[in-house]
């Protein structure tokens, strides 16, 4: 902790899993800490989210892992099926992994950065940064700080003020996700055999690429994912086209017709890379940043780990060495982020999980990595 009469101060925009996990991590270390979040309400739209050791480890630092525990699942296997059979059940015994919802893990982490003094401003838009430290809102409103943290997503605005490169590529595919009810025991009639405990990756490739990510979240919410080429008007149609899905996927009948129901949104997969994570003051988090494809699961892991360890290096600078302080976090911190990535777009461009057993070797790099005892403590990195 610094010993001068002055609280550090950070200003934050957006209220997102990185903008809510650097408020909680930045109030925990002294710092006042103010979020602006441009929607009227406080809340997370997505569907459904799978946390890996990494992320969860943020939040056990936190002391939030009983109230996670309460509100997500360990499913026994992740299943990869292609044409529907069975390619692999992988139970990943080593690697601690949850899934829940997207407004639960949200309600999680708002709740946690009010109980820390964290200030929520919703309805605050922000238009833009210096590096000097002045956040500025769309109706000029502006705010000063020791360090500025850009959470506000894929289109950031505080990015794009300080005109920091980016290079954004596309994928042919994309998805529409869904919170629906279990459905379980309709399910279970249908296939008696199958576990629906499990996350399924039903994989269709042959006669077209259609996927149905099957992802239990609790015990009474499933996130279901639909991944169609984007030049597919039918398989990337929003709400979805049933009688397609349900050719494809009969037994899925009972959680498809709940999916209809849902207007939706597609997606496509894409990945951002950034010249710069850090200027002057500010430093970008999560999708602001380094936006992912999918395929890893691990959009949110990264913006949660990543958003940890910049307020951790914040912190352990007086607020003259910050800018330098992020120089660094960002050399030692990006490249894990970096490759995850890669691998998640080459993923995505192969389609490369469809063959099951992915989840070994390198691929498991981001999860294993703890950002609670960073590399930025070690001599050599
Ligand atoms: C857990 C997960 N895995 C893979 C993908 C994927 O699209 O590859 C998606 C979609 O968001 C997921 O939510």
């Amino acid at each position: 902790m610094s010993s001068t009469p002055h609280r550090r101060h950070a200003e934050v925009s957006g209220a997102g899993f990185a903008g809510l996990t650097a408020s909680i991590a930045l109030a925990r270390q002294g710092w006042t800490v103010r979020v602006h979040e441009r929607a009227e309400v406080l809340r997370e739209q997505g569907a459904g989210i799978v946390l890996w050791q990494n992320s969860l480890r943020v939040l056990d630092a936190f002391g939030l892992i009983d109230e996670i525990n309460e509100g997500s699942m360990t499913p026994p296997f992740y299943e990869t099926r292609m044409q529907n059979s069975i390619v692999s059940d992988e139970a990943m015994p080593d690697i601690w992994w949850r899934t829940m919802t997207r407004p639960f893990l949200h309600s999680v982490l708002a709740n946690a950065a009010r109980r820390e003094g964290v200030e929520i401003l919703t309805g605050s838009t922000v238009a833009g940064a210096t590096e000097q430290g002045t956040l500025w809102l769309e109706d000029g409103t502006e705010f000063e700080a020791d360090l500025i943290i850009g959470a506000d997503g894929v289109g950031s605005p505080v990015r794009d003020s300080l005109g920091i490169e980016f290079d954004r590529q596309t994928s042919r595919d994309g998805i529409s996700r869904f919170l629906v009810p279990r459905k379980k025991a309709e399910l279970q009639a249908i296939e008696p055999d199958t576990d629906w405990d499990n996350m399924i990756d039903f994989w269709n490739l042959e006669p077209r690429v259609l996927r149905v990510l099957y992802t239990p979240a609790n015990e009474n919410e499933l996130y279901i994912a639909l991944m169609a080429p984007s030049d597919d008007p039918d398989g990337s149609a929003v709400p979805i086209d049933l009688e397609l899905w349900k050719s494809i996927h009969p037994q899925l009948a009972p959680v498809l017709d709940e999916a209809a129901k849902v207007e939706g949104k597609y997606y496509g997969y894409q990945t951002t890379r950034l010249e710069q994570w850090t200027k002057g003051r500010v430093a970008l988090v999560g999708d602001s940043a380094h936006a992912m494809c999918p395929a890893l699961a691990q959009g949110g892991g990264c913006a949660i780990m990543n958003a940890y360890t910049v307020a951790q290096a914040a912190s352990e600078s007086d607020i003259a060495g910050i800018p330098a302080a992020l120089v660094e976090w960002e050399r030692v911190e990006r490249p894990i982020t970096d490759r995850c990535q890669d691998r998640s777009q080459e993923y995505a461009n192969t389609r490369g999980m469809a063959y099951g057993n992915q989840f070994t070797g390198d691929v498991n790099e981001t999860t294993l990595y703890d950002p609670t005892n960073s590399h930025r403590h070690d001599a050599v990195v």
